[in-house]
């Protein structure tokens, strides 16, 4: 389903075993990271429902960001991907039959379903195997709900068909998002186009990931919806065009996670340029969390730098927020030299992998004693030693697992080319901050 762009198909037998490289001596580097994840992706679906064109500066050619181009694209919109700084959206009318690949993108599952209700004719989506798993049932009850008709083959679930009619009634609906703010976030971003706006009232358990649903509102704003998010778990929508603008994309501050956990592992210095002032996204509470843990940020011109002490601590928190860096945070968990309770991270089980099991078991084998709560991971650090690390296709697992191997000789990862979900030039930017002079040295100054 996929087009035959590297950064875009994930085909079977494309792992890549890769043994963590350990850290000599303190690291001391700055590290360019790629576009945000998040804002591509929401940029990426805002100027394909406005008006007129957008431009993406800097924005993240990943597995997830291609495979969105890739399923406005197979809608109508154009999506010029060519130039690697600057991507290029024009609108179109949307229109079926097409085919959307989702990959194991969250983003993609979630944000195109209520784009393709505004398209004519029918737009199947599905994915790798574990996207078949990730929750999307309330997603598909809310569409159904707003005057989409959806054809859920897969159940509850992907593979499904929406058959658009080119026009979506929209007005008021209740979700349970407890499990994804995504299934919010996706609503949201088509909202304006539908006939009657929308108005999304959450029931349930919390929401997590609010800084996400924060970006979502602020973005919508910044192309002229009118959105009200004053009442908790209501969020208004008013009909309207959305205008074109030129994007901005910030650095990706949630992919800076392991790159910054270096400097506590190692005892050294990493600087992510371009570190946003003001931010929306999650990654900007690694500043507190990772000071936390013993890490000494400095924000300035030159971007953040975090400083390592030499100690790692142990940390109690809520991630329900930011669960997205629970797995290096609990990477450095398990070197810390105190014990750590991560919580409120439940909706990670349906995230790329069941996270909390995986987080379980792979530091456990590698020596760490950790308690699996349904909600929360307890860590209590031991001495490690290196082994097999399952990466279950998630680049995040793959970031916690480097994380560990700085610090533990053999730390060997069945796969690191899942990092390409999102920062496909991980193992040449990790192996270039750690100093291994045969790595492609590009995005790290040392
Ligand atoms: O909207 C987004 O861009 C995201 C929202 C969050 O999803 P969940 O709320 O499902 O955790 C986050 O974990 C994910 O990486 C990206
Ligand atoms: C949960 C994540 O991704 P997705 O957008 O696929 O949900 C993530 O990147 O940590």
């Amino acid at each position: 389903m996929a087009d035959s762009n590297p950064a875009v198909t994930r085909p079977s037998g494309s792992e890549r075993p890769w043994t963590a490289p350990t850290a000599a001596g303190p690291v001391a580097a700055t590290v360019r990271l790629p576009g945000s994840k998040s804002m591509t992706a929401r940029a990426l679906v805002l100027a394909a429902v406005s008006a007129g064109s957008s431009t993406l500066r800097a924005p993240l050619r990943a597995r997830d960001t291609m495979l969105m181009a890739a399923g406005l694209q197979a809608m109508g919109a154009t999506v010029s991907t060519g130039d690697d700084d600057l991507w290029v959206v024009r609108p179109r009318p949307m229109h079926g039959p097409a085919k959307a690949d989702v990959g194991l993108a969250g983003t993609v599952m979630r944000f195109l379903p209520p784009v393709a209700g505004l398209a004519e004719g029918p737009v199947t989506f599905d994915g790798d195997p574990r996207a078949r798993q990730r929750p999307m049932a309330p997603l598909i009850d809310a569409l159904r709900r707003l005057g989409v008709e959806i054809e859920a083959t897969g159940g509850g679930n992907l593979p499904l068909t929406v058959r658009g009619a080119g026009r979506v009634t929209g007005g008021e609906v209740t979700i349970d998002a407890s499990s994804s703010s995504q299934l919010i976030s996706g609503l949201l971003l088509a909202g304006a186009a539908f006939d009657r706006g929308l108005v999304v009232r959450h029931v349930g358990p919390p929401v997590p990931s609010a800084p996400h649903l924060e970006m979502t509102v602020q973005m919508l704003r910044a192309v002229g919806a009118g959105i009200d998010d004053s009442t908790p778990d209501v969020w208004a929508v008013q009909p309207g065009r959305l205008a074109g603008r030129a994007w901005d994309i910030e650095p990706d501050l949630s992919g800076a996670a392991p790159f910054l956990a270096a400097a506590l592992v190692t005892g050294g210095a990493v600087t992510v340029p371009g570190w946003p002032s003001s931010t929306t996204q999650a990654g900007d509470r690694l500043r507190e969390l990772l000071s936390a843990m013993g890490g000494q940020p400095g924000l300035s011109t030159r971007g953040l730098t975090m400083r390592g002490t030499g100690a790692v601590h142990g940390l109690d928190a809520d991630l329900s927020e930011v669960g997205e860096l629970t797995p290096v945070l609990a990477a450095l968990a398990a070197v810390a030299d105190s014990p750590s309770r991560l919580r409120g991270i439940g909706h990670l089980r349906g995230h790329e992998t069941d996270r909390i099991s995986a987080l379980a078991r792979e530091l456990g084998s590698l020596g760490a004693d950790v308690t699996e709560r349904p909600d929360a991971l307890e860590i209590r650090p031991r001495p490690l030693t290196g082994g097999r690390f399952e990466t279950y296709d998630d680049h995040r697992m793959a970031h916690a697992a480097a994380v560990i191997g700085l610090a533990v000789p053999g730390v060997e990862l069945t796969d690191v080319a899942c990092t390409a979900k999102t920062m496909p030039e991980f193992p040449a930017l990790w192996s270039a901050m750690v100093g291994e002079k045969t790595g492609d040295q590009r995005g790290v100054e040392r």
